[in-house]
């Protein structure tokens, strides 16, 4: 079972929202979808799930002997961006409804609902109606009536948002959990932190473009050995550093530090010579970058890069 995305282009007028994209999604694992504001991730979700058409590309689905050209609904939960449910309703009603929709029988239904209103702490609100839950709190019984079918595939929308750190946590176990039952996760978020703490593979979007893909320990490992953090002794300023910034990329500069991107072809005793010539340094090591930095980084790089692209 595996999902493979080929040249996927998606258009919406003159915006070009997806633009020959290629990814893998394995079996089994997190897979993470990252990406600014108006990068693309929706218009990808939309196709992946059969809502809308790629102009050109494919998406190729295997299970079971079968092939799909989108994630078919009776292997397919779903966390939408747009929620949705039903609030004059019960927490027991509104799950008993999406779970017989997906056919889930009496006896399982009382099984699951009691296990993950357990995980969520909410347990004692089943016949509660929903409208009187938090929003944070009704999130979670959207997130649950998604996989209370025990689906395949997992798609995901945000679905940390409007939830505080604790809940966030809760959400990040929940999805450990469905890791751990064998179903396929795919999930687009914004909290990086949360993201790095779960996901085995991530693809960054910018422009509908692909910045950045790989399983998340490549991703961290790479940056890692690419960025030297520096302390000085004294005090640097931009002047002192001007020549060293024709040979390398300075990351950022503060009072006494300076943290500069090193390539494989940039030996280090040579930075080590040039460092040595703007002062004394007393601290000179990688330091791992967190995924909000590589993020950061990918994205910037990306939109200069466009940028030289269209003024060249
Ligand atoms: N139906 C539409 N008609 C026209 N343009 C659209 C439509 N849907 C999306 N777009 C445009 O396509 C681009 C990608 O939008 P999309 O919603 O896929 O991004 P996103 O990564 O999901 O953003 P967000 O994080 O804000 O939800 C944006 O420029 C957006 O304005």
């Amino acid at each position: 079972m595996s999902l493979i995305i080929n040249n996927l282009v998606k258009r919406h007028q003159n915006v070009v929202a997806v633009n020959k994209l290629s990814f893998e999604v394995q079996a089994g694992e997190i897979f993470a979808l990252l990406g600014p504001n108006g990068a693309g991730k929706s218009s990808l979700v939309k196709m992946l799930v059969g809502f809308s058409s790629p102009n050109s590309g494919s998406i190729e689905l295997t299970d079971d002997g079968h092939t799909y050209t989108s994630i078919p609904a009776h292997l397919l939960g779903y966390l939408p961006e747009d929620r949705g449910l039903y609030p004059e309703k019960t927490l027991k009603q509104n799950l008993q409804f999406f779970a017989a929709l997906h056919g889930v029988k009496d006896s399982e239904f009382t099984q699951r609902c009691a296990y993950w209103l357990g995980k969520f702490n909410l347990t004692e609100r089943l016949n509660d109606p929903l409208k009187s839950l938090s929003k944070g709190n009704q999130q979670k019984i959207q997130l649950i009536t998604a996989i209370l079918h025990k689906p395949k595939w997992v798609i995901l929308d945000e679905p940390f948002s409007g939830l505080d750190p604790i809940n966030q946590e809760l959400v990040v176990e929940f999805l450990a959990q469905l890791r751990k039952q064998g179903m396929t996760v795919i999930l687009s978020a914004h909290q990086m932190a949360m993201v790095e703490k779960l996901a085995d593979r991530v693809l960054l979007l910018n422009q509908g473009e692909s910045v950045l893909y790989g399983k998340l320990s490549d991703v961290l490992k790479n940056a890692q050995n690419n960025v030297i953090h520096i302390t000085f002794k004294n005090a640097i300023t931009p002047q002192s550093i001007s020549k060293l910034s024709e040979t390398y990329c300075i990351e950022h500069m503060h009072a006494h530090q300076l943290a500069i991107t090193v390539t494989e072809q940039q030996p280090l005793n040579q930075l080590l010579s040039q460092l040595l010539t703007i002062g004394e340094v007393c601290e000179f090591k990688n330091q791992a970058q967190s995924l909000h930095a590589i993020y950061l980084h990918a994205v910037a790089e990306h939109n200069a890069q466009r940028v030289q692209g269209t003024t060249l």
